[in-house]
């Protein structure tokens, strides 16, 4: 089959650097500890040539090997211990590297100077415990980054987790469509330059040219596939008439192209090598793990690479017609790790047998490990309420099943800097807040009234967010002397009644429909409360920053709401009171309205509570440096288990 050709690395038109180092299979298992070292040496060498790179500040420097990991290094002969890292089958899957003594500091291959990583200790048979860095060649596969690209929360967690990753020594990509509209939104592609490098992919009964742009920001390398299917006006994936109708064919094109990116493209003067992490996230880059073990290892590429599936959201799966199997790229024989056959009740007619292919199921059957955003969402999605039909599979491989709640990027998010918020205020000053409801209030046109209770909502206009709570509850909410603002753009259904419901509480109520960052930062800065009555949330990002701007969260406890908002309780801790919220359950109208009542009745008459519930919530570490932690031990893990699919 056509497909099965890595023919990117064949077709890539920019001659690699690198040419001394074949880009062949098993550069990683011929590897010898002498054969290492010098390797590691003529690497390091011409990384110095091509990078001009010095370390004056003594300690050490690492260079990213070819088969993946990177090595830390000491620059003194004598003072080096390198060991490998076998799993269980006797392939290297990392390197030790324990200097004699001093900080270990990490290069980036790109020599844009040297991060001091966090020493992780092993622990080695009860003696000393000698410093153990291992970091690893890491590839984001997602639809969408922010501020490239965002539409909601995977955009948020793609644009600041793998920074995070990177400041912690590793090397990390970023795989995204080069999405342009001919709008001012294209502006932010502007600094990714084209790297020349065309491959061709093989999928929808022929033959696709696809290149890449790349920038070098904030220590990640940002590859966008360019393709001319991502140049239309629209969001990622639909634009006012619904879904785009070839959204299959779209992120299979950027599956295969992340896959070949690691292989073809020489970034700071070095390709990633075979040995690399994918993190493939949600169901647009489901295909990255399948293809992994259906199109590459039995031709012997990717045989010491890992995959995780990341799954932000189960709903949404890549869920087309049988038909379109032939469509993928994939040999015909792994039809079985994507086949997926409707219940009869779910099927539209007589005729219809309910075939399908289920992307997001062949990731869950190929994938290494299994991540959701919140230990929450990973206990929920193997139920029959949250597994969307998932449940019995997911359930089935629960031992590489894990949840870490998402992080923020806290300098986006930060009350005391924010470019977009009219007053800035912190945990010692919180005098800036009030300034920023008044600003909001008069921006909205809604009455100035820094007093009136002000409730907020931001986030998708759907079932996912339960808006029709909303909607049934504001009538009898609004009878109370409230404000209540919301943010959001979905179902025309809800914008029609946040365009109707303005009109008829014209001094209470305002709705923008649409999806405006600034706005976004302003209101969840000048309310408050924020208001979250999501069906069903993997992690939820908007009540993270409302804490950290100190705005309460009134949420319904689900997913990774009820792991990230501490119900409030005035009489804990010898009546000091604790919890940074409140939040509800089950989800009713009128446990909706409960909990909102008494998060006002808070408000307005124990002013001292409510001061003191919103610095527990602004002092809450939301940054993403302990769940780059956590990342890290679930990639030792999918590193310690040999290949899930060989
Ligand atoms: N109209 C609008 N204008 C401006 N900004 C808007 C907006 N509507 C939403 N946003 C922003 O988009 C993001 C949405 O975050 P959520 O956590 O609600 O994610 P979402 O449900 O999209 O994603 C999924 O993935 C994320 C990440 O893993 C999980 O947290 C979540 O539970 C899961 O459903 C926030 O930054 C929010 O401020």
């Amino acid at each position: 089959m056509e497909t099965l050709r890595t023919s990117g690395i064949l077709s890539c038109k920019l001659p690699l650097k690198l040419t001394e180092t074949p880009l062949n299979v098993g550069v990683s298992r011929r590897v010898g500890f002498a054969y290492l070292r010098n390797q590691r040496r003529t690497n390091i060498q011409s990384l110095c040539l091509t990078k001009s790179l010095t370390d004056n500040s003594g300690g050490g420097f690492s260079s990213s090997s070819q088969d993946g990991s990177s090595i830390v290094e000491d620059d003194k002969e004598e003072g080096l211990l390198l060991g490998t890292e076998r799993d269980d089958s006797g392939s290297v899957v990392g390197f030790h590297l324990i200097p004699q003594s001093g900080d270990s500091k990490v290069i980036d291959s790109h020599g844009n100077g040297a991060n001091v990583r966090e020493e992780v200790s092993e622990d080695i048979e009860g003696g000393e415990e000698p410093a153990t860095l291992v970091t690893h060649n890491i590839v984001f596969v997602t639809a969408e980054a922010a501020p490239y690209s965002k539409t909601g929360g995977l955009g948020d967690v793609c644009g600041s987790l793998p920074i995070a990753l990177a400041a912690r020594g590793h090397r990390v990509m970023v795989v995204s469509p080069r999405y342009l509209d001919g709008g001012l939104s294209d502006e932010k592609f502007a600094g990714a330059v084209d790297s020349k490098c065309q491959i061709k992919v093989y999928c929808f009964g022929g033959v696709q040219e696809v290149g890449f742009f790349h920038e070098y920001k904030a220590g990640v390398d940002w590859v966008f596939v360019d393709h001319p299917s991502y140049h239309r006006p629209g969001t990622p994936y639909g634009d006012i008439f619904g879904a785009f109708g070839d959204n299959q064919f779209r992120f299979t094109l950027l599956c295969h192209a992340a896959c070949e990116a690691p292989l073809v493209l020489p970034l700071g003067g070095y390709t990633y090598g075979e040995k690399c992490l994918f993190l493939a996230n949600d169901w647009h880059a489901g295909l990255v793990p399948v293809l992994l073990a259906a199109k590459y290892r039995p031709y012997g590429v990717y045989k010491d690479a890992r995959s995780i599936i990341v799954i932000h959201n189960l709903a949404h799966q890549g869920v087309e017609p049988a038909v379109t199997y032939k469509n993928l790229g994939l040999p015909p024989e792994w039809y079985g790790a994507l086949e997926w056959v409707f219940p009869t009740w779910a099927r539209t007619h007589a005729l219809d047998t309910g075939e399908a292919v289920n992307v997001l199921k062949g990731a869950i059957v190929t994938a290494d490990r299994i991540l959701t955003v919140s230990q929450g969402y990973s206990w929920e999605i193997t139920t029959a309420e949250g597994g969307y039909g998932l449940q019995e599979l997911l359930s089935s491989r629960k031992i590489v099943l894990n949840g870490i709640i998402n992080g923020i990027d806290v300098k986006e998010w930060d009350p005391s800097s924010d470019k977009h918020i009219s007053s800035h205020y912190s945990i010692d000053d919180l005098s800036g807040k009030v300034q920023c409801k008044i600003g909001l209030q008069k921006e909205l046109g809604l009455p100035s009234r820094p007093d009136c209770p002000l409730i907020g909502f931001i986030g998708r206009l759907d079932f996912q967010k339960g808006v029709d709570l909303i909607l049934a509850a504001l009538p009898e909410l609004l009878q109370d002397d409230v404000q209540f603002v919301m943010l959001g753009s979905g179902e025309k259904q809800y914008e029609d009644w946040m365009r109707v419901t303005e009109s008829l509480y014209k001094d209470k109520f305002r709705g923008w429909v649409g999806f405006n960052v600034p706005i976004s930062h302003r209101i969840t800065a000048g309310c408050d409360i924020l208001l979250m009555p999501s069906r069903f949330e993997p992690c939820g990002l908007n009540q993270l920053y409302a804490m950290r701007y100190g705005t309460i969260p009134v949420v319904h406890g689900t997913g990774g709401l009820k792991n990230t908002v501490v119900n409030f309780n005035p009489y804990a801790r010898e009546g000091r009171g604790e919890g940074t919220g409140w939040t509800f359950s089950p989800l009713t109208r009128e446990n909706m309205l409960a909990a909102l009542r008494v998060a006002i009745g808070t408000y307005m008459e124990h002013k001292s509570s409510w001061e003191e519930l919103m610095k527990r919530g602004m002092e809450r570490e939301s940054s993403w440096d302990n769940a780059a932690v956590q990342y890290e031990q679930v990639f030792k893990w999918a590193f310690i288990d040999p290949p899930y699919v060989s």
